[in-house]
């Protein structure tokens, strides 16, 4: 009888909810998504929690969300850097899983898993997805890259010359040999437009005080500036002649380069003014690839572009395998090319800046690099300048610290690589008792084909369990003793700082960058003072805004400083090196595994 009644009842409440629906769709339906959502939720939260809890190889939980289908999506797009902190912080596995649409991303958090990542093959792992969207979405290919897998295999392999101590020797040298010539004209102090350099005028350079102050933006100044040393090593001086805005138009299409490659429509003024930059870009590589094989057919050189001797070996070598492809690999081989030249600037320049805003905004730490440098530069009497960037990277620990920390702190870039085939991954024990407290045991992962693996650098190196105070700017953080002296110190890059990525698809440019980036930094810091017009912290800190947390962030809005017009400053002499900045920053020991919480906080 009470059985009945109470089917009776539920019958009348669902024709009465039933009722109500028809009559308020407008109530109804968003209030259908919201209990979806809730419900989505509350599951997700308690399989998270069942999943965590597990010590045998198990595939990762995948984090509390609250849309289906939609996943993370939302809030990966609007702030990746919130969500991976979240979860890394209180994430007691080595690995998390955070769901975009269809596809599950598996998050590695630990030094152990990420070297297993990186000993994975190419059958395993694969960067081509990835290679073939920046390809389609980043330099325009129409697909035309996918469609040539073995002509792509080859010119991945031809990369490796990158490594060569000639290729790296030759790169390095002419950079330098240009920074030298130019390092003395950083600023023109004129305000006739035709006698300012090339790399000052976008800079909104403003000469004030009867010509002896400039005001200009740094940010535009030493990117553009840092270019026209390094362009012509790779693809010759007439690139340059031929196409100066290329300079320019590359860093605005680089500023937006997130959103073209995730495919987003040319919405805002700014991916629509750096999608037409990009296209500039690929008409002057055309025409460099069609100048190039002027020559290299032995015909007459193309007018403006000379006889082309001074292009790299690997630029040379490229384009005729390129050519090997015939017409129909064209569109593949100016898109590559591009990618070629973006990828020679977008991170050395960028991440060159912001050394060098870091070097200035703290006078200690510039005094020490002045002193330790000064020995590695030499004025000539015509009144250009050499620099030893072999000593610069061997013998400057300060300065090589240093970058090192800024990529640390500036570089936001995530190694992502679609997983082929099935395989599995442990973490140390070492790393256990850092996620899990000392009695913990090492756990197994099972990572599943279809799925993406990714490293997101802006979450591992801020990780307090990695790093001590991460929040903190180091400049002396990569100092090491040198184990064959124990007098000298040495910058050596640790193995928890992926700035390269790793593995088989580890940066070919790294030895290169190295070189080029100390010449670059020695060389402005060392001649030249700047004041920073902008907002100071307490600190002293010249505050910056990045304009967005992804890859190399260019800075949001202008970076002003003004320069007085005075000749290059006297090299400091190398015994001011003994500064109290030694002392103020002590080598620390490794961080210890902090108390962890165990519960997710919402996402
Ligand atoms: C500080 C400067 C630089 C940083 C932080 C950097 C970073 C990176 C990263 C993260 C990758 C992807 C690695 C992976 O997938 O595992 C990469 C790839 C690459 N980089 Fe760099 N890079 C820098 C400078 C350069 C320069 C100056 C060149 C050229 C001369 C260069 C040439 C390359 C090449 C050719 C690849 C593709 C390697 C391959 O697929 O085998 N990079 N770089």
């Amino acid at each position: 009888m009470a059985l009945s009644s109470l089917v009776v009842e539920f019958g009348n409440s669902t024709r009465q909810i039933y009722a109500f629906a028809s009559l308020h769709p407008y109530i109804t339906a968003p209030l259908l998504v919201i209990l979806t959502c809730l419900l989505n939720r509350v599951y997700s939260e308690l399989q998270y929690a069942r999943i965590q809890a597990r010590d045998n190889p198990k595939e990762p939980a995948t984090l509390p969300y609250w849309i289906p289908f939609l996943g993370h999506v939302i809030s990966y797009i609007s702030n990746n850097g919130k969500l991976t902190g979240q979860a890394r912080d209180h994430c007691r596995d080595s690995i998390y899983t955070i769901r975009l649409l269809h596809r599950q991303h598996y998050m590695i958090t630990t030094p152990s898993i990420v070297q297993q990542i990186f000993k994975q093959r190419a059958t395993t792992l694969s960067n081509k997805p990835l290679i073939h969207r920046i390809a389609r979405n980043g330099f325009r290919d129409e697909g035309t890259t996918a469609e040539q897998p073995d002509l792509n295999a080859k010119i991945t392999d031809n990369l490796h010359i990158l490594m060569t101590e000639s290729a790296i020797l030759d790169a390095s040298d002419r950079t330098a040999k240009a920074v030298g010539k130019s390092i003395s004209l950083l600023t023109s102090f004129s305000s006739i437009r035709a006698k300012q350099t090339a790399w000052e005028r976008g800079a909104n350079p403003q000469v004030t005080n009867n010509g002896k102050t400039i005001e200009a933006d740094m940010f535009h100044l030493v990117t553009r500036w840092a270019y026209t040393c390094s362009t012509p090593a790779m693809f010759g001086q007439s690139f340059l002649k031929r196409f100066p805005d290329v300079m320019d138009d590359l860093f605005v299409f680089d500023g937006q380069f997130p959103f073209l490659l995730a495919g987003v429509p040319a919405i805002t003024g700014k991916i629509v003014k750096a999608k037409a930059a990009r296209d500039r870009c690929l008409d002057a590589m055309k025409e460099w690839f069609e100048a190039l094989t002027a020559v290299e057919d032995g015909g007459k050189p193309r007018f403006g572009w000379g006889d082309m001797g001074d292009v790299s070996e690997l630029m040379r070598i490229q384009h005729r395998t390129w050519r090997s492809g015939g017409p129909q690999a064209e569109k593949a081989a100016i898109s590559s090319l591009l990618s070629s030249l973006w990828g020679l600037h977008a991170n050395s320049n960028i991440i060159a800046f912001w050394t060098m805003l870091h070097i200035y905004e703290n006078p200690t730490l510039l005094a020490s690099i002045r002193a330790e440098v000064s020995p590695y530069i030499t004025r000539l009497p015509s009144r250009e300048y050499t620099f030893d960037h072999s000593s610069l990277s061997r013998k400057c620990p300060i300065l090589k610290s240093t970058w090192y920390e800024t990529m640390r702190w500036d570089l936001f870039g995530a190694e992502q690589k679609y997983i082929l085939r099935d395989f599995c991954v442990t973490e140390s024990a070492e790393d256990a008792t850092m996620l899990r407290g000392p009695s913990a045991l090492p756990r197994s992962y099972t990572l599943k084909a279809g799925n993406v693996v990714c490293i997101h650098n802006g979450a591992t190196q801020k990780d307090p369990k990695l790093w001590e105070n991460p929040e903190e700017f180091n400049p002396r953080r990569f100092i090491v003793q040198d184990s064959r002296d124990k007098t000298t110190e040495k910058a050596e890059m640790f193995r928890h700082l992926y700035s390269f990525g790793g593995g088989y698809s580890m940066c070919k440019g790294r030895l290169f960058a190295e070189r080029e980036v100390l010449t670059f930094v020695a060389a402005v810091v060392s001649l030249w003072d700047m004041e920073f017009l902008g907002d100071k912290g307490q600190d002293g800190r010249w505050v910056v805004q990045r304009e967005m947390d992804a890859g190399a962030p260019h800075p949001d809005g202008e970076v002003r400083v003004r320069r007085q017009k005075q000749p290059p400053l006297t090299l400091s002499p190398p015994t001011a090196i003994t500064t109290n900045f030694f002392t103020t920053h002590p080598i620390q020991p490794p961080p210890q595994p902090p108390q962890r919480e165990s519960t997710m906080p919402l996402l």
